[in-house]
C-alpha cells in the first residue's frame, strides 16, 4: 500500500514537473517568435547561418522575411534569437544582464587568460579599460602616425616590386598590422618580437578557438575572390557540433581539455607563453631603462610602467596585470585590422573609377601637407571609402551572448507572435542565447536604405546615412560593438 502511494506520488510529480514544462514551453515568448523552419535536430539553422556559399546567403533573406528579430534553431533543437534590431542591440550591448557566450568566454580565458581585459568583469574591467586607455585617447594615436605611416610606405614598396604579379595581399596587410601594434604597445619592431613568437600569433589569429577568427571566420565567406584565399573560412559541419557540444561542457572540462597533446591545444599553450614571456621581458627592459633616468613613455608599455612605478593615477594595474594584457594586445587588433583592409581593397579593385578619385585625393592632401602628415579628417572620399568598408564587412558579423537573468529586451518596432499576440518587448528567460547579427544590422534597409546591400561609399558624404536610433562609437557601425566592452583599438 505504501509503495502504491508513493509511486502514485511520484508519478504525479512527474506529471506536475511535465505539466508545467510543456505550459512554460507554450507560453514561453521566444518560442513563439516568428522565424525560418529548422531542416534539422541536430544542426538546426546552424548550417545555413555559418556555412553558406556566400556570407549572408539565408540571414540576409530572414532578415526580409521576419524583420530584425527572429528565432532560428541552433543545434539539438535549441532555440537562439537573432537580433538586428538597433534598439534591441544598444539595450543588450549596455545591460549587464548579458555576458559572452559559453563557447566564446571559455575560448577567450583559455587564449587570452582570465586577467586579460577580455577575460574579467564589473569593476575589474572598468579598471584595466581605463588605465589601458592611455594608449588609446585621440591624442595618443595622433603620436602613432608617424608608425602607421612607416608600415604603409613599407607595404607599399613592396606590393609595388611584385607589380604585375598574382600575389596575396592578406598575410602582408597582417604583418603590416602586427608591426604597428607592436611598435606602439610595446615599443619592439616585428624583429625583435622574434620568428617563433611572429609564426605563433599568426597561427594563433587563425585558430577557430580564437574569438576574433570566429568573427573573421564568420565574414570571410563573403569573400567572392580567391585572392584571400588565406582567410578562407575553416569553419566545418563538425565544428559546429563541437562548438553546441563544448558550450555545454563546465569551465573545468575545458580547462583539462587544454592540456590534451592535439596541435590547437598545443597552439593554444605556446600562444600563451610566448605572450608571458614577451611581456614580462617588455617589462623587465624598461624597468631598467627607467632605473637609469630614461624616458619609457614611448609607448603604451611604458607609459603603463611609469604610471605603477609613480603611482600617478588610482587606475594604475601592476606588472602582473600589465603583463597579462600582451595576449590580447598582440591578437585583437592584428586580423581584424588586416581584413577589414582586404576587404576595402577587394571592393577597390571593383571600382576603378572610385579607385582613381580617391588616389586624386590622397595626393593633393600629400601636397598640402608639404612633406609632413596628411591631414586625414580632412580626406572625405577616404573617409567614406573606411566607413563603408567597415559597415559591409564587419570582422565580427555575428556574437553571441547569454541573458544571466531574466529580462526584457525592448523593440524598435512591435512584432507579431505565431500566435498572432503584437508584442513591443521580448521577455527571455536566465540562459537564452542570443545571436547579435551585426552584419545584418549594417544591412538593414529601414536603417540604412533600399541600396543597404552595395558597397556605397558616397552615401557617407550624401546627407543623412541612416534613419532611426544611432548606435555603436563610430559612424552609427557596431563593427566595433557598443557598449563598455566596445573595441578598446
Ligand atoms: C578594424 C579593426 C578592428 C575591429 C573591426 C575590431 C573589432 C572589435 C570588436 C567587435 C570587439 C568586441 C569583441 C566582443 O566583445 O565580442 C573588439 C574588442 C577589443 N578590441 Fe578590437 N577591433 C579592431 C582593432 C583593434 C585594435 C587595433 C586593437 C588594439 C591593439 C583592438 C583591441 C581590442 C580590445 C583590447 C578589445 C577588448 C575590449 C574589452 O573587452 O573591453 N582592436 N574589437
Amino acid at each position: 500500500m505504501d509503495h502504491t502511494i508513493q509511486y502514485g506520488t511520484a508519478v504525479a510529480g512527474v506529471i506536475s514537473i511535465l505539466a508545467v514544462y510543456l505550459a512554460l514551453r507554450r507560453s514561453s515568448t521566444v518560442r513563439n517568435i516568428p522565424g525560418p523552419a529548422s531542416p534539422s535536430w541536430l544542426f538546426g539553422n546552424m548550417l545555413q547561418l555559418c556555412l553558406p556559399p556566400t556570407y549572408g546567403d539565408y540571414e540576409f533573406d530572414w532578415q526580409r522575411i521576419y524583420g530584425p528579430f527572429y528565432r532560428i534553431k541552433g543545434c539539438f533543437g535549441q532555440d537562439k534569437l537573432m537580433i538586428s534590431d538597433p534598439v534591441s542591440l544598444q539595450y543588450i550591448l549596455n545591460s549587464p544582464h548579458f555576458k559572452f557566450g559559453p563557447t566564446s568566454e571559455n575560448a577567450i580565458h583559455l587564449l587570452f587568460g582570465i586577467d586579460s581585459i577580455m577575460g574579467v568583469n564589473a569593476e575589474d574591467h572598468k579598471r584595466i579599460r581605463a588605465a589601458l586607455n592611455v594608449g588609446f585617447t585621440a591624442a595618443a594615436v595622433r603620436d602613432y602616425i608617424p608608425v602607421f605611416e612607416k608600415a604603409a610606405q613599407t607595404l607599399t614598396e613592396q606590393l609595388e616590386e611584385s607589380l604585375g604579379e598574382s600575389i596575396n595581399v592578406c598575410p602582408r596587410l597582417s604583418l603590416a598590422t602586427l608591426s604597428t601594434i607592436s611598435e606602439v604597445a610595446l615599443g619592439y619592431s616585428t624583429k625583435e618580437l622574434g620568428e617563433e613568437f611572429m609564426k605563433n600569433n599568426f597561427q594563433a589569429c587563425n585558430l577557430r578557438l580564437c574569438p576574433h577568427k570566429s568573427l573573421i571566420d564568420s565574414c570571410c565567406r563573403k569573400i567572392i575572390s580567391s585572392s584571400c584565399a588565406a582567410i578562407a573560412s575553416s569553419q566545418s559541419a563538425a565544428q559546429i557540433v563541437a562548438d553546441a557540444i563544448g558550450a555545454r561542457l563546465p569551465g573545468w572540462v575545458w580547462r583539462a581539455a587544454i592540456h590534451l597533446p592535439t596541435a590547437t591545444c598545443q597552439a593554444i599553450r605556446t600562444a600563451k607563453r610566448l605572450a608571458n614571456e614577451l611581456g614580462n621581458q617588455v617589462l623587465c627592459e624598461k624597468r631598467e631603462a627607467a632605473e637609469q633616468g630614461l624616458d619609457i613613455n614611448t609607448d603604451l608599455y611604458g607609459q603603463l610602467l611609469d604610471l605603477h612605478r609613480l603611482n600617478r593615477t588610482k587606475n594604475t594595474l601592476s606588472e602582473v596585470e600589465i603583463v597579462a594584457q600582451t595576449a590580447i594586445m598582440m591578437l585583437a587588433g592584428q586580423d581584424t585590422t588586416a581584413n577589414t583592409l582586404a576587404f576595402g581593397l577587394v571592393e577597390l579593385a571593383r571600382a576603378p573609377e572610385f579607385q582613381d578619385r580617391l588616389r586624386a585625393e590622397i595626393h593633393s592632401a600629400l601636397r598640402a601637407s608639404d612633406g609632413g602628415s596628411a591631414l586625414y579628417d580632412n580626406m572625405p572620399l577616404l573617409n567614406a571609402f573606411i566607413k563603408e568598408s567597415l559597415r559591409m564587412f564587419p570582422t565580427e558579423a555575428i556574437t553571441d551572448r547569454v541573458a544571466v537573468k531574466d529580462v526584457v529586451i525592448p523593440l524598435t518596432d512591435s512584432l507579431i507572435t505565431t500566435t498572432g499576440e503584437r508584442i513591443s518587448h521580448i521577455p527571455v528567460s536566465k540562459g537564452q542565447n542570443i545571436t547579435l547579427a551585426i552584419a545584418s544590422y549594417q544591412r538593414l534597409e529601414s536603417h540604412w536604405g533600399e541600396d543597404a546591400q552595395e558597397f556605397k561609399p558616397s552615401r557617407w558624404l550624401d546627407g543623412p546615412t541612416f534613419k532611426g536610433e544611432a548606435v555603436g562609437p563610430y559612424a552609427n557601425l557596431l563593427s566595433f560593438l557598443g557598449g563598455p566592452r566596445v573595441c578598446l583599438g
